[in-house]
C-alpha cells in the first residue's frame, strides 16, 4: 500500500522552543487515521507543516508521493483542510462560501452547484444554507468548514479537531461522511483528545508527546494488550507526576469550624 502522507526528520521551533523535534508521520493511504497527543505535543504544528501553512525549519513531507514545499500546487489539488481555529469568510452565506470555494478551485459551475447543495442537505445546513457564516454556531462553522474542505474531492483530507463543538447528532453524520469517504480508498487524517472517538473510528494511529513520535501503527498494534486506546496513550505519554501527588492540599478542604 503507498502513503497518503510521509514525513521525515521534520523540525520546527519557535525561539528557544523545539515544537517538532525530528518526526517521521507515515500515513497508509485509505487509512482512517487519528493523530492524538497531550497538549502542546506538537500535533497542530505538525499538521500545519503537512499542510503548506508553516514552513518547516528542517526535513521534508511528501502528500501523494510530492514534496509539499517543493510542489505546492500538486499538493495543495490533492488536499482538503480543516484548519484549528478555522477563519472564514463571515459575510457569505454558507451557501455562497461553498460556490466561491468551488470556484476557486476550478470547478466548473454547475458542479459546484450541485455539490454545494448535497454537502449541505448531508451536513443537515440546508435550512440555514442562507444564513451568514458569522451568525453561524461553533458546531455548523465546523460543518460548513468540513464541507468546504470536501468540495473538491480531495485524496487526503487533514482536520484539526473536527468533532469539538459538534453536537452528538452532527458528529454521526459527520462520522458517516468520513467512513464513506475513507472507504473509496480517501485518507482522512484528524487530530483527536477524545480517545473513545479516535478508537471507534480509526484504523491507524500516530501518538505524538513532546514534540516526537512515540508509537505509530496500527490501532490494534499500538493498543497492544492494553484494555483501551486510553490506557495506551496515558502509558505512552506518561500520566503527568503532579496527579494524586502533594500540592493542592488546599484545595477542596473546608474549615471543620465556623468563623466567629
Ligand atoms: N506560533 C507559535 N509561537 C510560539 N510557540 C508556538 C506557536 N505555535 C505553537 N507553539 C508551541 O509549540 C508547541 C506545540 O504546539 P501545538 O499547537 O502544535 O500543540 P498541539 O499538540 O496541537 O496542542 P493542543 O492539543 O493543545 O492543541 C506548544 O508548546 C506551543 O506553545
Amino acid at each position: 500500500m503507498s502513503d497518503a502522507v510521509r514525513t521525515h526528520a521534520l523540525v520546527k521551533r519557535f525561539g528557544q522552543q523545539i515544537a517538532v523535534a525530528g518526526v517521521d508521520l507515515v500515513v497508509p493511504a485509505g487509512s482512517f487515521a487519528g493523530l492524538v497527543g497531550p497538549n502542546g505535543a506538537g500535533k497542530t504544528t505538525t499538521l500545519s507543516m503537512i499542510t503548506g501553512l508553516l514552513r518547516p525549519d528542517g526535513g521534508s513531507a511528501e502528500v501523494d508521493g510530492f514534496h509539499v514545499w517543493r510542489d505546492p500546487v500538486e499538493v495543495k489539488a490533492r488536499i482538503g483542510v480543516l484548519p484549528e481555529g478555522l477563519r472564514l469568510f463571515e459575510r457569505l452565506s454558507g451557501r455562497e462560501l461553498l460556490l466561491y470555494n468551488g470556484r476557486l478551485r476550478g470547478i466548473p459551475k454547475a458542479d459546484v452547484e450541485q455539490r454545494a447543495a448535497e454537502l449541505l442537505a448531508v451536513m443537515d445546513l440546508t435550512g440555514a444554507a442562507d444564513k451568514l457564516v458569522v451568525d453561524y454556531s461553533t458546531g455548523m462553522r465546523k460543518k460548513i468548514g468540513l464541507a468546504a474542505a470536501l468540495l473538491h474531492n480531495p485524496s487526503v483530507l487533514f482536520l484539526d479537531e473536527p468533532f469539538e463543538g459538534v453536537d452528538p447528532v452532527s458528529a454521526d453524520t459527520l462520522t458517516e461522511v468520513l467512513r464513506r469517504y475513507t472507504a473509496s480508498g480517501s485518507t482522512v487524517i484528524f487530530s483527536s483528545h477524545v480517545m473513545d472517538l479516535v478508537e471507534r473510528l480509526c484504523d491507524w494511529v500516530s501518538v505524538m508527546s513532546a514534540g516526537h513520535i512515540v508509537a505509530q501503527g496500527p490501532l490494534a498494534d499500538v493498543r497492544g494488550d492494553r484494555p483501551s486506546l486510553n490506557q495506551a496513550f496515558l502509558e505512552l505519554v506518561g500520566r503527568s507526576a503532579h496527579t494524586g501527588g502533594p500540592g493542592l492540599s488546599w484545595l477542596g478542604a473546608r474549615p471543620s469550624e465556623p468563623r466567629p
